[in-house]
Order: C-alpha cells, then sequence, then structure tokens
C-alpha cells in the first residue's frame, strides 16, 4: 500500500470535482484527484457534450454516421481540458481508480491510501433505471450508451419526458427517425408549463409522438421490437428503447457509513455550505441531488473552494440558478418561474412579457415562436423563463441581474444594438414602466403645464 498525506482529496473527475481541484491547486493547496472511469465525467462523456454535438449534427443536416464523427471529435477536442495530463500539470496527483472511505479521515483507493485535511465527494451521478416489468430482459440504451449507436434508430421509443428525453427525441428526429416520448406525468414538467408546452407543439409539428400521462408499466420484446405498455394500457412499439427518467446519485460502495457521511438513501446529504455530516467531508454536484447541471456542479466547486483551501466560510446560493433545455426553440430558466413565485408571494408579484413575435430580428429571420415572462417583486427580477430562438444565450444577462440583485431600471436601460433578439429583455423589462409613464393621467398633467408655462 502507498499512503499519502494531502490537503484536499477530490473524488470524481467530473464537472464539480475538476473545477475543485483546478482552482485549489493553483492556489497552492496539496491536491490528490481520484477517478475510477473517464477523466471529465458524464457532462463531456455521456451528457452535454455529445448530446449538444448530436443535436447539432441533426440541425447541420448532416447523415448518421457523419454525426458520430461529429460528437466523437467534440468530446476529444474538449478531453485535454479535462484530461489526466493537464491536472498533473497544475500539481495534481491523479489516481485512476474507485476511492472508498475506511473510516472519517481515509480513502482508499485500489492501493493507496489518502489521508487528507479535507475531503471532497463529486462521485455525480448514473442514469436511474426503474423497475419495470420486463427491462431486465430487452436491450435499452441510455445516456451513456446512446451516443456509441452504429445504426440509426427507425423508430426510438423513449421512456421519459425530461431534458434528456426531450433532448434526445429532438436530435434524432432531425435525422429522420420515428420517435415516440412516453411520459408518466408532464413532459418538461419542472420549467414553465405555457413555455413547455411551446416547446412540446413545436416537436409534435416536427413529427414526435409525446404522450403524457403514459407511465411505463411493462416493457417486452417482440419480433426483434421492442414494446412498451403504459398504465392507460397504450402499447409503443419501437426498434429501439431510451430510459430517460432521471438520475441516481453514486453514493454505493463509498464506505460513506464509516467516514460518518450521511445520506437520505438516495444522495448525499449538505449543508447550504455544501459540508456534509462529516465536518471535514464536503459533497458538490449532481452526488447531493439539488439541480443537477454541470454549471451548478462548477460553481459550488468555486463555492467549496473558501472552506477547503482558505477555511473561510461560503455559502451556496440557488435563487440564480440557470438552466437550459436544448430544444426546438430552446427553453431556458433562471431563478423561480411564475408558479413558484405565485406560491411564495402571491398576487405581490409582477408578471412581464414580450413575445418573439413582437422583436424585429425574430421577424426577419421567421424564428417569431416564444416569449420571455420576466417575474418581479416590488421592481426586482427573481425569475425569468425563455423560450425561444437562442434562448440559452438570451437568459445569460438575466443571471447577472439575477446574481447581483439588479433592478428591472438596470435592464429597461441598457442601451442594445438593432436589431438584435436581445431587445426583447429590455421590451419586457420596459412594460414594468410602459403604463407608470404613458398612462399617468398626474404626470401628463405635469407635462401640460411644463410645456404652457415653461420657455
Ligand atoms: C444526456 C445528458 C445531457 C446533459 N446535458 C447537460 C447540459 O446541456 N447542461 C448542463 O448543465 N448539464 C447537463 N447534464 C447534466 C450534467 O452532465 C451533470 O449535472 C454534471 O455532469 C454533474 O457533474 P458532477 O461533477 O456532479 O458529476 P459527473 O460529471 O458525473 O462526475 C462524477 C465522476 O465521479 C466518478 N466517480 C463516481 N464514483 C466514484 C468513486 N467511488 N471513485 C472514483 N470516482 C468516482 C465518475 O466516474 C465520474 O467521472 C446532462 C446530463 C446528461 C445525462
Ligand atoms: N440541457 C440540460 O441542461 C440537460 C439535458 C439533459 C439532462 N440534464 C440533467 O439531467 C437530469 C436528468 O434528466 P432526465 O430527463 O433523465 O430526468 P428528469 O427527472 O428531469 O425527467 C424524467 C422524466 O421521466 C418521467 N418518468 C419517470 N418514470 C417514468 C415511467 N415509468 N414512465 C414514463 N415516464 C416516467 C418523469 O415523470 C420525468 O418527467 C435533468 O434533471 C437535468 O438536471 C440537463
Amino acid at each position: 500500500m502507498t499512503k499519502i498525506k494531502t490537503d484536499i482529496c477530490v473524488i470524481g473527475a467530473g464537472s464539480g470535482g475538476l473545477s475543485l481541484a483546478a482552482g485549489a491547486v493553483q492556489m497552492g493547496a496539496k491536491v490528490v484527484l481520484i477517478e475510477k472511469g473517464e477523466m471529465g465525467g458524464d457532462c463531456l462523456n455521456y451528457g452535454c457534450v455529445p448530446s449538444k454535438a448530436l443535436l447539432h449534427a441533426g440541425a447541420a443536416g448532416m447523415d448518421w454516421t457523419a454525426a458520430h464523427h461529429h460528437v466523437k471529435r467534440a468530446i476529444a477536442t474538449i478531453a485535454p481540458h479535462d484530461g489526466q495530463e493537464r491536472f498533473e500539470g497544475l500539481g495534481c496527483i491523479v489516481i485512476r481508480e474507485h476511492a472508498r472511505f475506511t473510516g472519517p479521515r481515509e480513502v482508499v483507493a485500489g492501493d493507496t491510501t489518502i489521508r487528507a485535511k479535507r475531503f471532497v465527494i463529486a462521485t455525480g451521478s448514473r442514469p436511474f433505471v426503474p423497475e419495470v416489468p420486463g427491462l431486465d430482459e430487452v436491450p435499452y440504451l441510455t445516456n451513456e450508451t446512446i451516443f456509441d449507436l452504429v445504426e440509426k434508430p427507425t423508430h426510438l421509443i423513449v421512456i421519459g419526458g425530461g431534458p434528456i428525453g426531450i433532448e434526445m427525441a429532438t436530435a434524432h428526429r432531425r435525422f429522420g427517425c420515428d420517435v415516440t416520448v412516453l411520459e408518466g406525468e408532464k413532459a418538461l414538467g419542472k420549467d414553465d408549463p405555457e413555455a413547455a408546452a411551446l416547446v412540446l407543439d413545436a416537436l409534435r409539428a416536427d413529427g414526435v409522438e409525446i404522450v403524457e400521462n403514459a407511465k411505463a408499466v411493462r416493457v417486452r420484446e417482440t419480433g426483434g421490437k421492442v414494446e412498451v405498455v403504459t398504465e392507460d394500457g397504450g402499447v409503443f412499439t419501437g426498434s429501439h428503447l431510451l430510459i430517460a427518467v432521471g438520475r441516481k446519485a453514486n453514493i454505493d460502495d463509498m464506505g460513506l457509513k464509516d467516514a460518518g457521511v450521511r445520506t437520505d438513501g438516495t444522495a448525499v446529504h449538505v449543508n447550504d455550505r455544501l459540508r456534509t455530516s462529516n465536518r471535514r467531508v464536503y459533497a458538490l454536484g449532481d452526488v447531493t441531488g439539488g439541480l443537477q447541471f454541470t454549471h451548478v456542479a462548477g460553481y459550488q466547486g468555486g463555492v467549496a473552494i473558501r472552506p477547503t483551501v482558505l477555511r473561510l466560510p461560503a455559502k451556496a446560493r440557488t435563487d440564480h440558478l440557470p438552466w437550459c433545455t436544448y430544444s426546438n426553440p430552446e427553453l431556458a430558466q433562471v431563478g423561480m418561474t411564475e408558479a413558484a413565485a405565485r406560491e411564495t408571494y402571491g398576487g405581490r408579484i409582477d408578471v412581464l412579457r414580450a413575445d418573439f413575435a413582437g422583436n424585429d430580428r425574430a421577424v426577419a429571420t421567421g424564428r417569431t415562436d416564444g416569449f420571455i415572462k420576466v417575474i418581479a417583486l416590488r421592481g426586482k427580477p427573481i425569475g425569468v423563463t425563455l423560450v425561444g430562438d437562442h434562448a440559452g444565450e438570451l437568459i445569460a444577462p438575466w443571471s447577472l441581474v439575477l446574481s447581483k440583485g439588479l433592478k428591472l431600471s438596470d435592464i429597461s436601460g441598457m442601451v442594445l444594438p438593432y436589431p438584435t433578439l436581445a431587445e426583447i429583455s429590455k421590451r419586457a423589462a420596459g412594460n414594468y414602466f410602459a403604463p407608470k409613464l404613458f398612462e399617468n393621467d398626474k404626470l401628463k398633467r405635469v407635462v401640460r403645464v411644463i410645456q404652457r408655462f415653461v420657455p
């Protein structure tokens, strides 16, 4: 056994673990980074990167083979940034083994024992496979295998209408596959329902069959095809089956009990400082079961640098976190949805809207489907829903607005180049002031007096 003593031991070299490790080592801490699979984790190898590359390849009219080369090329181009060589170059000790706690202050990985002043669990998540009768007897795909499909599915059945299901449906339809999405409740159910409906209608118009309230309850293989039966008795047959019903945190076989790290059975429990029940152990990213996004794991990695490297307190916020589903059109959200804000603040919120149809650039490009909805409390935005062309890019300034607590007047007062889609944000914010300025009898009287008496 080799024994290593270090300042920080990071378990998992995905979005969260890599952010923290890179920051910590460059600030002067001794860092051991342990990864049992591919460097870069889910996002690079089986998640964000291949899914967005496949979506692009479909939109660019590539054929199936070219698309798969494009996907592999995108991963290979980004991989060195997350690679072992780069992290060793930065000064980390990188160990490619499964890590397991053997006590509150010790981890074993292969034939190395690591004692560290602080540990960071960033082991991510994997596809959750539900216990649907028959599923274990049919071949099925998950996000870990779908990007390696050599043959193009003639008919892809997707169980689950969340972001993975909807993005994969969008991508595969672009290659001419028949696609059926079976969603147990409401597709894109975590998003604003009006925005989600717009995306789903567009996908249906593109030829994707989306069936809601259709929980898969039985699966079987019949004549070389896969058949899925839903709760209400519906029967759907396709050539391939993708399971996309959520994630399972990677907490198994990690000795978490020995380490005194509490879980709720499905995820590692952390406080708002990302600390676990063991005060020397922090956890971040998908393994904590919160919002499961690359940028959230990265943000939390940055937050956890303060207590682990500098012994300074830090809190991880959740009120300013954005996300985007790369459907067509895209659907982006930051902060509260209208429904969540109404639940918390009732009638005290203002909801300000603007439609893409009223934006000159959207008219010029013929992409007029979509809208922005800004939810504000006393003149300050607390949430924004954006659905439409480039929604993922258009949400960016709103992330800044929410993180810095800026006001609607900061957005309405911006000068933007004309004609841009970005003007839609200014229009929505301006709608807060328009009635106060233009439907105000008192102001009208004052202006009349000024115009009459002031030379
Ligand atoms: C299909 C798909 C598309 C997605 N698209 C997006 C997107 O567009 N935008 C976005 O923001 N998010 C997206 N996500 C989510 C994003 O991929 C995750 O939120 C992100 O990867 C989480 O980062 P993480 O560091 O928590 O975990 P991961 O990236 O999963 O990294 C964890 C690492 O820990 C390793 N590990 C686990 N257990 C151990 C152990 N015991 N010892 C050693 N190593 C271990 C794993 O091998 C893995 O490499 C997508 C996810 C999927 C599945
Ligand atoms: N663009 C992005 O940022 C992006 C893209 C993909 C994934 N992700 C991340 O990955 C996470 C996981 O995505 P996901 O789509 O797997 O999960 P999800 O939990 O968001 O959605 C899963 C869906 O499956 C449905 N479902 C569950 N059991 C079912 C059954 N038996 N039959 C039919 N439907 C069933 C649920 O009702 C739910 O709507 C997301 O929450 C997100 O954090 C992000």
